[in-house]
């Protein structure tokens, strides 16, 4: 292998397992601006514990290891061609090595190339620069903050904001309204990228080009850095919180970067990265591509705590009024009926894995095992297998709602007791809970190595046809904490928080940046 490839390949491990100290810095403010005997801050401890294990096991912080997107600069007159080869090389290593998530799939078929290449995967901007080094930056963004991107066109009319015009308070207004939009579901809390016009395609490269910015750095724009400002405070007014779950902090960062548009086009393009914000540079020597330095200062300066995983289920019991309660399954329904919204449960037993394949396939096909009781988790782990069987490397939570045209159905047909995910579900879900006597429990989304630790066995695998992370995978656990969001008697705390912040949301109507 190429010392550039070798580099390369370091870079990419480092990214996935290992988040940089500005990102930790602003996570462990949050903690300490968080009360932790409340859900959102019991959440904080369980995230500063799985970066702490994630940088001790060298395995990712999230399950879900995002689209690797890399921007390069080189001297001129270096070969692209075969950096380009590397660099693909270097991500079908870390797939293999179990440091990223097979995430390329074939958007026809649904076939997952099992090494993270593909077409328009992964990533890569070359540029050309004076310079003799070779800078690699890395952002690996996952798939449910992605879907939280959101572009706006102004003028527009903004839910709870009214109008929002061609000029800085109409910018404002969207910023705002993109981080209100996101709820929980992108792993709040997040960081934003804002591009400012542009047309729709680099409106949205400038937003993400800004999640490249150090979380500390100060906007050299005056306008901007007023805005920037402007939003850290107010978004974390919007009473959001971690995963949702309300609270004090919602946004960790917001950076914005401007550049001109058509006349005709005034774009707004924000790129929500959830708080596992996995980004990191090198700058590898012209000549022989060692690595010289790291761009962003490495996580270990800043360490979280990483003790035991018993630590967060602990403070679980503070944060509900009523003791945790701990449950085996397969479950029965008084088991789900005498569970309140702000329980924390603990679970133990059997668990099987279900996501976007597998409720499509359930709607009209048998399963291949009892659910009767069952519990079923939406999570897509990454998985390796050796002599002795499949070890699960990541496996936190994924986003829920996608599984709202099929879930009450499939509860009901099945006899499932208990849905496990992230950011919660509607309506259609919720009025299933109650008719058929089920659970919604609320992971903490990307707390991948503190979930992994829960399972003890892998007992087998069903689907593999749909790749790894949308197999169903069928799991023995022990310890897996998790909150009750949605009962069994009609009560959502994804919907309280969410009309919650719509009311506070409309307290920043009024024009600010006159
Ligand atoms: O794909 C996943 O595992 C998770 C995804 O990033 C999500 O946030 O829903
Ligand atoms: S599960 Fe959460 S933390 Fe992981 S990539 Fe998705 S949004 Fe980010």
């Amino acid at each position: 292998m190429s010392t550039f490839e070798e580099s390369i390949y370091r870079l990419v491990v480092e990214t996935s397992t290992n988040l940089p100290a500005d990102v930790r810095r602003a996570i462990s403010a949050a903690r300490e601006a968080e009360d932790r005997a409340t859900r959102a801050g019991l959440s904080l401890t369980t995230i500063a514990q799985n970066i702490g294990m994630a940088e001790t096991n060298v395995s990712p912080i999230c399950q879900d290891t995002g689209m690797p997107t890399f921007i390069v600069h080189t001297p001129v007159g270096a070969n692209q061609i075969v950096m380009k080869k590397e660099i693909k090389n270097a991500i079908a290593r870390a797939t293999k090595d179990g440091k990223l998530r097979t995430n390329s799939v074939d958007s026809l078929t649904g076939a997952n190339t099992g090494d993270n290449l593909g077409p328009g995967t992964p990533v890569i901007h070359f540029e050309q620069w004076e310079r003799d080094e070779v800078d690699v930056r890395l952002i690996l963004k996952g798939g449910g903050c992605e879907n939280k991107n959101i572009q706006y066109s102004l003028p527009c009319e903004l839910e709870g904001l009214g109008k929002a015009g061609r000029d800085l308070d109409g910018i404002r207004k969207c910023v705002l309204h993109a981080v209100y939009q996101a709820q929980g579901q992108g792993c709040s809390a997040g960081f934003i990228g804002v591009g400012i016009g542009g047309d729709r395609t680099t409106g949205y490269e400038l937003a993400k080009q800004q999640l490249f910015r150090e979380v500390e750095d100060v906007n050299p724009i005056p306008e901007l850095q007023q805005l920037e400002e402007y939003i850290m405070d107010k978004a974390n007014q919007l009473g959001i919180g971690t995963m949702g779950f309300g609270g004090n902090v919602t946004l960790l960062g917001c950076k914005a970067g401007v550049m001109n548009r058509l006349p005709a086009s005034f774009f707004v393009s924000v790129a929500y990265n959830c708080w596992a914000y996995r980004r990191q540079g090198v700058l590898l020597d012209g000549s022989t591509h060692e690595i010289k330095e790291w761009i962003y200062e490495g996580g270990s300066a800043v360490p979280m705590s990483a003790g035991s995983a018993d630590t967060a289920a602990d403070e679980a019991g503070a944060a509900s009024k009523r003791p945790e309660i701990v449950l085996r399954a397969p479950l029965t329904e008084e088991d789900v009926r005498q569970l309140k919204v702000g329980d924390v449960v603990i679970l133990n037993g059997a668990m099987h894995t279900g996501r976007d394949a597998l409720h499509k396939h359930l709607m009209d096909h048998d399963s291949p095992i009892d659910l009767n009781g069952g519990v079923i988790y939406h999570c897509g782990p990454v998985m390796l297998k050796d002599e002795e069987g499949w070890h699960v490397k990541a496996a936190g939570p994924t986003t829920s709602i996608r599984e709202e045209p099929y879930q009450g159905d499939i509860m009901k047909r099945f006899g499932i007791r208990a849905v496990i995910g992230k950011g919660g579900m509607g309506p259609k879900t919720l009025a299933a809970l109650r008719e058929h006597g089920g659970v919604y429990l609320n992971a903490v989304g990307g707390a991948a190595q503190y979930y992994a630790e829960c399972i003890k066995n892998v007992e087998g695998v069903d689907f593999m046809e749909f790749g790894i992370p949308e197999a169903m995978w069928h799991l023995n656990v022990e310890g897996f904490a998790a909150i009750v969001t949605m009962d069994s008697h009609g009560n959502s705390l994804h919907a309280d928080v969410e009309q919650d912040s719509k009311a506070k949301l409309a307290q920043f109507k009024d024009p600010v940046f006159v």
